[in-house]
């Protein structure tokens, strides 16, 4: 990974021991990041994980506790005054009486140099509802409205939260086919539940648990954790070290009375364990979707998760 100097115009975007708490949930927990411009990066990460905080921090949404943000070499606040940052958020916002094209033209006389209008209808595929009030349009017509909307100022950077939720599968490839066409070619920072996504259109994917990042590489590194096995079994007093001192081992973990070893040897580590105290053994085949929980359980989790409907406001 190329890195530069603080506030470098190297970086596309900077995050430098970035943390943020809400009440006792520590939502960003120490987290350092550099993305290259115009790279394309996944954010994973279950729910909680911190995601959206991260994002918020990023848009100037949200001030750290702890640490800097740097976006295209200046403040988050400044990047936006400039205009450089676009981003889809949740769903919202809207004004369900204006038609999509109006939208976009009440939205393009906030920018002193916007994308045409067509240029946006076109990348975000609305030409054919062009002339449709929002509030008859789809919820994927509205996700890509979010999208086209995001556009206008000519982004540097985009900020895109999940998305593609709510498209189908043409949707989303129709989603991504536009954003290799965006004329400025952003740095594209995106959170997404969606594993074959991140794979299918990432350069680079950051795994998120509890506030941390837990796992940070290429679609292919991120994989490598998923080949080979999982073997299981009841044995509450494991004998970890032993474990782990066997060949083709590559990760062991205890949480309660079961013990998982992730190893490309599965017979051998069965074989071991049939010679212990361990019961209830079983084996299964590690998916992307395996190594992805367990890299993102390997990062303990942050004190009393707090249920969306108590949260406050910053
Ligand atoms: N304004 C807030 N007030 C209180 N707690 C908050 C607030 N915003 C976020 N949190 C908490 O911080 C943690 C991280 O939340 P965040 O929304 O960043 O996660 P996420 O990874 O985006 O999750 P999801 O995938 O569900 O969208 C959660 O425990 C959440 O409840």
């Amino acid at each position: 990974m190329v890195s530069s100097a603080p506030g470098g115009a190297m970086s596309g975007l900077r995050l430098d021991d970035v943390a943020k708490t809400f009440g006792e949930v520590r939502a960003v927990d120490g987290i350092s990041l550099d993305l290259k411009p115009g790279e394309v990066t996944a954010l994973l990460g279950p729910n909680g994980a911190g995601k959206t905080t991260v994002m918020d921090l990023i848009l100037g949404l949200q001030t750290p506790d702890r640490g800097t943000v740097t976006v295209l070499g200046g403040t988050p606040a400044e990047a936006a005054a400039r205009g450089e940052v676009g981003a889809v958020l949740q769903d919202g916002g809207l004004l369900h009486d204006l038609t999509v094209t109006e939208t976009l033209r009440y939205f393009a006389s906030l920018h002193h140099d916007p994308l045409p209008l067509g240029e946006a209808l076109d990348l975000a595929g609305l030409r054919a509802v062009a002339r449709r009030r929002v509030g008859a349009c789809s919820g994927g017509e509205r996700r890509r409205l979010h999208f086209a909307l995001a556009l206008l100022g000519r982004p540097r950077l985009l900020v895109l939260d999940e998305p593609t939720a709510g498209l189908d599968v043409t949707g989303r490839r129709q989603f991504w086919d536009a954003v290799g066409r965006i004329p400025s070619r952003p740095t594209v920072l995106f959170a997404t539940h969606h594993l074959d996504e991140a794979e299918q259109y990432a350069e680079r994917v950051v795994v998120m648990a509890a506030g941390r990042i837990a796992a940070d590489g290429t679609p292919a590194e991120i994989r490598g954790h998923a080949a080979g096995r999982v073997v299981s079994a009841h044995w509450p007093d494991a004998d970890l070290a032993a474990l782990r001192a066997l060949p083709s081992v590559d990760r062991v973990e205890q949480r309660g009375p079961t013990v998982t070893v992730h190893t490309q040897d599965s017979d051998l580590v069965v074989r071991h364990l049939a010679g212990t105290a361990a019961r209830e053994i079983e084996v299964s085949s590690s998916g992307l979707e395996e190594a992805f929980l367990a890299l993102a359980a390997a990062v303990p989790p942050s004190p009393a998760a707090v249920p969306p409907s108590t949260r406050t406001q910053d």
